[in-house]
């Protein structure tokens, strides 16, 4: 697998092997024990599989408070998407800086989203699927989101010009100066 930096503490591409045949293609999507030899987080508990239905829908900003933060290793097996993760530690000198990688099914790239990061992402094509592995369990009580928009945070997204369709929650989330950010997870 390869893995490049993002940009921002612990955020990153990973790009598994694909070994291609007449058949199609055989690829590990995750391995332990070369996520241990990289340092990376191995206790995942939890896998999610989302599908949404239209272009540009956006899912997020989220994250879960302490003591539920998670880590999340996110990548695509049908279309594409936009995807986000923006650093809320409030010890970070990179606090409120975002980055952004298109994770798209024909390449089967993946983000490494750590906890004390909000995460989102647009879709940019109809039927895209959505999976992903957390290192802690949902904990309603300590999910949280930031508004998509906000402009302190000022996320770049591609919508050329199409308004987003949101959830409920996702629709009326406070900005990230708004958060109670006693419960974040902070930068060691
Ligand atoms: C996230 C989650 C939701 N649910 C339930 C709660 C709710 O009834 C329904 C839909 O939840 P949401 O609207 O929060 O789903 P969604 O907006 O897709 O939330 C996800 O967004 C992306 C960006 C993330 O980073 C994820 O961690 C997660 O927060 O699914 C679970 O049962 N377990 C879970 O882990």
């Amino acid at each position: 697998m390869q893995i490049r930096d993002l940009g921002l503490e612990g955020v990153k591409e990973i790009i598994p092997k694909r070994f291609g045949d007449a058949r199609g293609f055989f690829s590990e999507t995750y391995n332990q024990k070369q996520f241990e030899a990289e340092n990376l987080p191995t206790n995942w508990v939890q896998d999610n599989h989302s599908l949404s239905a239209d272009a540009y829908v956006l899912r997020g900003l989220h994250f879960q408070t302490n003591p539920m933060a998670q880590d999340k290793l996110v990548r695509v097996i049908s279309g594409q998407v936009f995807d986000v993760a923006v650093d809320i530690r409030k010890n970070s000198p990179d606090y409120g800086k975002w980055v952004g990688l298109k994770l798209c099914a024909e390449q089967g790239n993946q983000i490494l989203v750590p906890k004390g990061y909000a995460h989102g992402f647009l879709t940019l094509t109809p039927n895209a699927q959505v999976v992903y592995k957390v290192t802690a369990l949902y904990a309603p009580e300590n999910d949280r989101s930031i508004a998509w928009n906000d402009s302190e945070v000022g996320i770049e997204w591609p919508l050329d010009g199409q308004v987003p369709q949101l959830s409920e929650k996702d629709a009326s989330a406070p900005k990230l100066s708004e958060i109670d950010n006693n419960f974040i997870y902070l930068k060691s």
